[in-house]
């Protein structure tokens, strides 16, 4: 199942530094791990803002919200998601 995801990072302002770039750097890793397993399909970054937008390829609604709850930087987004489904147009033989 597809899944378009919006997230935009609020992380506090009075965090240490050193705080805010382990969490970075925990969710990097994190991210692209799922990127390299497929699940974490695209990854953009929303021009003008700390916020992307994301297609993930996961089995159920189960496992989206585990992959996204266990972000290291969950507590510190706003996060949207939308189901998507194939457009009748698509020429991409992979979009389901
Ligand atoms: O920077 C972001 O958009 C937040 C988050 C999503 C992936 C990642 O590495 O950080």
């Amino acid at each position: 199942m597809l899944f378009k995801v919006e997230m935009t990072v609020r992380i506090p302002h009075d965090m240490p530094a050193e705080v805010v770039a382990d969490i970075k750097g925990r969710e990097k890793a994190y991210a692209q791990d799922l990127q390299q397993q497929g699940k974490w399909r695209h990854l953009w970054r929303v021009a003008g803002s700390y916020a992307n937008v994301s297609i993930f390829d996961v089995k159920d609604n189960a496992e989206l919200q585990d992959l996204i709850s266990n972000l290291p930087l969950f507590p510190y987004m706003d996060i949207t998601v939308a189901p998507l489904c194939r457009h009748p147009s698509s020429i991409r033989e992979d979009d389901r």
